[in-house]
């Protein structure tokens, strides 16, 4: 029998031989290896913290002590010590286990929003709450990656714990424990990034460890008695450490840099941390996919979030796919050659966004501002003012957070900025928080801005280079990224800025189906008019402004349906419905598309099914509205909004 298996709960740790931790270290990385190779998931960022997770555990009492997993992704191993071992099999399918923490599935986690840079902020206001609940004996635990921590919400909550009462009777328990592994997906960029690393990388930071971990296994717990111990140790230590001050400066307490997989090193730490009595910073030092050589040796993200592969090679399993990432890649290239203007700029996600290639050929051109989507917006509208012509690419959900930056900083302005916006729509596999399904909501009320949102890898570069074309306002492309470039749907014409995909015989429908459902579209049109119902497919590419070539073509049909992997809710659809009305188009209209709320994590096809947003799914609902508006005159004057 395994150890692993007789770990329910994390207190079942406790009584655990350091044998037995070993054991049961190597037993977690093994699993995970397993089961990632199979389901996909997040490989590189729990194989980091396996000794870190045990560490936690073992010292503070969860679910009492709550612990805030950052971003969510390298919670695995926490899963597995909180008796979801049988489950793990099941990650990110259907029904299964989430790919992050999940309230529903157990009573020791907190906070599953993916997004990242929150963890400091929920467990700020935990401990807060603790206070003036008088729960003094309960900690809040936070684990914060270096990626994280270059976030703006980091920033923000640092330098309000760092002015709030620190130990003694209005001490606020919080612990925030640093995972530095050096890495975002790339190398972690900034001036946080240079100065955790001058800690690590400096020649004498071995003796130094070394000396602070022999110093804290000497160390009787004493409390604050100890801690001041241990700083003024550190304080001695500034002859030998490059300088480490940041945090002190601030106020803030300060522990490490702790070697992150010597898990007797960080249970020290965290113990000294937890007796503080108020906010202390255990800075833990990590390897991403420590224990699995392939993805330690993988230089581009050490395998931060790998598809399916062989667990013996890290080989990617299946053929290789050209996506609408890799087209939107090669139009950036091609927009980079054109003009010297264009620039681009990551939040911390340069190669899955496909800019890689761009910045091998401008690396003076191409900026990595760090996990700061609102920032990248409003430095980007900065490079617009002076001429340049900055493209930002980022997830489709992770622009919620930058929608004042789009909306004043860019839009008011009126500065020509290209928001790329990959992961658009349903993904899927990474839950709830991950779905690209605000972007066409949110943005409809940005005055000025253009949307567009290409089917293909054609309409990519050719909405791509368009958008490049506006100075004078925002733009911004969406697509999902993880689709196939070609989707093989060749437009018969074009329709002021819209493709026409399919032509009824007879007037009946006009369907708009929007990007990345318009072969959903083509599709449900097929099988309409094969019930002798004539359907008119329109794909609008800009999707803001609407085109008035589309209203005029709706007021010629009796029925228009819309279909968009957005939010239906203020969304494409709707905004068609009230320019429809405003013009005094006087046409029944439904909106389909991506309900307002929370998705359940699986895969993307099975998503849009169950919503009926594919082929199948949308001919089943025309249909019906056809048969009804035959038979119910009292539809003309309804819409579903
Ligand atoms: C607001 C936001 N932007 C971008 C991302 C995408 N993202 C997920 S993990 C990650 C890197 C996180 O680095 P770090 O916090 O150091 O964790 P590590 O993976 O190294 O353990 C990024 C950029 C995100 N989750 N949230
Ligand atoms: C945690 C996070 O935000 C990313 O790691 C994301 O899960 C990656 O998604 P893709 O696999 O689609 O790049
Ligand atoms: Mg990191």
């Amino acid at each position: 029998m395994g150890v692993l298996e007789r770990v329910s709960e994390p207190r079942d740790l406790r009584g655990l031989s350091t044998a037995e931790l070993d054991s049961l270290a190597a037993e977690i990385r093994d699993l995970i290896v397993r089961t990632v190779s199979r389901t996909s998931g997040h490989l590189g960022p729990n194989l980091g913290v396996v000794e870190l997770t045990l560490a936690v555990h073992r010292v503070f009492d969860s679910p009492r002590d709550p612990i805030v997993f950052d971003t969510g992704h390298q919670s695995y191993v926490h899963k597995l010590l909180t008796g979801r071992v049988e489950r793990f099999g099941t990650i990110r399918s259907k029904d299964g286990l989430s790919g992050y923490p999940s309230q529903a599935e157990s009573q020791h986690d907190w906070v599953e929003n993916s997004h990242a840079s929150t963890s400091l902020s929920y467990a700020d206001g935990m401990a807060k709450a603790f206070a003036v609940r008088g729960e003094k004996e309960r900690t809040a635990v936070a684990i914060i990656g270096d990626g994280a921590l270059t976030g703006g919400m980091a920033w923000e909550a640092l330098n309000n714990i760092a002015g709030g009462p620190q130990n003694g009777p209005d001490g606020r328990p919080l612990v925030m424990v640093v995972n530095d592994n050096g890495r975002s997906y790339s190398p972690t960029v900034g001036g946080l990034a240079q100065h955790l690393s001058g800690l690590r990388t400096d020649p004498r930071y071995e003796q130094a460890l070394d000396l602070v971990k022999r110093t804290l296994n000497r160390t009787p717990l004493v409390g604050h008695v100890t801690y001041e111990a241990l700083h003024g140790l550190k304080k001695g230590l500034k002859d030998l450490l490059a300088p480490q001050g940041m945090f002190e400066d601030l106020g803030l307490k300060y522990i490490g840099p702790i070697d992150g997989h010597d898990r007797d090193a960080v249970e020290n730490a965290l113990m000294q941390a937890k007796r503080f009595g108020g906010p202390v910073i255990v800075h833990c030092v990590t390897q991403k996919g420590h224990g699995y050589d392939v993805a330690v040796r993988d230089e581009v993200d050490h395998m931060h979030s790998p598809s399916a592969f062989d667990p013996l090679t890290g080989e990617p399993i299946g053929d290789p796919t050209r996506t609408l990432t890799h087209a939107f890649s090669d139009a950036l290239l091609d927009a980079g050659r054109r003009r010297r203007d264009v620039v681009a700029v990551t939040a911390a996600m340069l190669c899955p966004t496909g800019m890689e290639p761009f910045a091998k050929a401008f690396p003076e051109r191409c900026f990595d501002v760090g996990i700061a989507e609102q920032h990248a917006a409003t430095s980007a509208a900065g490079m617009a003012m002076m001429g340049l012509h900055p493209v930002v690419a980022i997830y489709a959900t992770f622009l919620n957070r930058a929608f004042d930056q789009v909306l004043m900083d860019c839009a008011l302005h009126k500065t020509g900025v290209t928001f790329v916006l990959d992961r658009a729509g349903v993904t899927g596999t990474d839950g709830a928080s991950h779905n690209g399904m605000w972007d066409m909501s949110i943005l409809q009320v940005v005055p000025g801005l253009r949307l567009a949102a290409p089917r293909d890898a054609d309409q990519l570069a050719e909405l791509f280079a368009e958008a490049l074309d506006v100075s004078d306002a925002p733009t911004v492309v969406r697509f999902p990224g993880k689709e196939p470039a070609d989707v093989g749907i060749d437009a018969l014409e074009r329709l002021g800025t819209a493709d026409v995909l399919a032509r009824a015989q007879t007037p009946d429908v006009l369907l708009v189906a929007v990007g990345g459902l318009a072969g959903a579209g083509v599709d449900a049109a097929r099988r309409i008019q094969a019930q002798g119902v004539g359907v008119t497919v329109v794909d609008p590419r800009w999707v803001k402004p609407i085109d008035k070539a589309l209203i005029e073509l709706a007021g010629e049909h009796r029925l228009v349906v819309t279909a968009e992997d957005g939010c239906r809710v203020g969304g494409v659809g709707s905004v068609l419905a009230q320019e429809l009305r405003d013009h005094n188009v006087d046409v029944p209209v439904h909106n389909f598309g991506i309900p307002a709320r929370f998705l359940d994590h699986g895969k993307r096809a099975g998503i849009l099914d169950e919503l009926g947003l594919t082929g199948q799914g949308l001919a089943r609902e025309i249909s019906g509205l056809v048969a009804a508006l035959e038979s119910d005159s009292s539809l003309a004057s309804s819409e579903t909004v």
